[in-house]
């Protein structure tokens, strides 16, 4: 099972919001981590299959996917951003309704359905209807129905936002199972979604594929660059002008604790500590538009 980008690119006007992006991608959680507007929603509309490449081809298995005619709604589930239903629908028509756009039969929908309800823990507001609903809900019913014909690949544009910890950390679980072999591919900001139980991940940045690995190959990038320190706290402000502070804890006696982002350390008892993800993405996407240069060392 292989879902092969190879060299898509999509230009709108004048904005190429994907820019030549090859991915090779196995069985397996893949993490698609990027700023706002660093081209991962085309790219996954486009893996969807309900957006055409400027250039490029997506090929499922070796077959281009716009060949795939009626297969290929077996094979795709795809969770858009935002995803419609009409507002008389409950869970559960809306639930059944979809089944019948997946070609389920009824016996293997209805199977299917309650298994999903029971999952997602949607069972106690099944006859609801879903505009009576929390946002947390609404987005594990749209996971249910992505999943509803057990996908081969299953594409989820932010999944959990709106969820709880609790509901995030049930999703991550149940995601890691399902990608035992099938494809899963996720986009996220938050980085925690996808850390630990992502076999790949693909950072993009500005439409182009800018780093490609396990979260330890990746997290490596920034071996070095992550430090922590104490500092008076009515230093802060200065601080932050000059360094990506990517954490900050209040200490005792005035004082606070920093882990910061940098080339080399800021101050004399700066300590290396060991990297996450989320420090490579700060890292790549620094969160204000203080230039940092002198200090950060990305010139060096
Ligand atoms: N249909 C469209 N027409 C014109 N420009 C578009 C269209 N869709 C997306 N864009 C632009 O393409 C770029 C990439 O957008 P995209 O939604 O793919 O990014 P993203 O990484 O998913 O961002 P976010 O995390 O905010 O969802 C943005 O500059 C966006 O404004």
């Amino acid at each position: 099972m292989e879902l092969y980008i190879k060299h898509i690119s999509k230009q709108f006007k004048d904005l190429t919001a994907v820019n030549d992006i090859t991915l090779q991608i196995t069985p397996g959680v893949w993490g698609l981590l990027g700023a706002n507007g660093a081209g991962k929603t085309t790219l996954m509309r486009m893996i969807a299959g309900i957006m055409k490449p400027t250039s490029g081809q997506i090929l499922y298995d070796g077959i281009p996917i716009h060949e795939l005619k009626e297969s290929f709604r077996d094979v795709f589930g795809y969770l858009p951003q935002e995803f419609g239903f009409y507002p008389e629908f409950t869970v559960k028509d809306y639930l059944e309704y979809i089944a019948v756009l997946k070609g389920l039969t009824p016996k293997d929908s209805k199977r299917k359905i309650n298994e999903l309800l029971e999952q997602m823990t949607l069972s106690h507001v099944k006859n609801k209807k879903i505009t009576k609903l929390s946002g947390g809900m609404k987005r594990r019913v749209g996971i249910a129905q992505a999943l509803l014909n057990e996908p081969e690949v299953l594409i989820l544009d932010e999944p959990t936002s709106g969820l709880d910890p609790g509901e995030r950390v049930r999703f991550r679980n149940l995601l890691s199972e399902f990608a035992h072999d099938r494809i899963v591919l996720i986009s996220t900001h938050i980085v925690s979604d996808v850390e630990y139980i992502a076999t790949q991940n693909a950072v993009m940045k500005e439409g182009k594929l800018l780093a490609k690995g396990t979260t330890e190959e990746l997290v490596k990038l920034v071996e070095g660059k992550v430090w922590s320190a104490r500092i008076p706290m009515n230093r802060l402000p200065e601080y932050e002008q000059k360094l990506q502070i990517v954490n900050i804890r209040n200490e005792d006696n005035g004082q606070i604790a920093i882990r910061y982002l940098a080339g080399r350390p800021f101050t004399e008892d700066s300590l290396p500590v060991s990297p996450h993800l989320e420090d490579l993405y700060l890292w790549l996407f620094p969160t204000d538009t203080v230039s940092k240069k002198t200090f950060s060392g990305k010139n060096d």
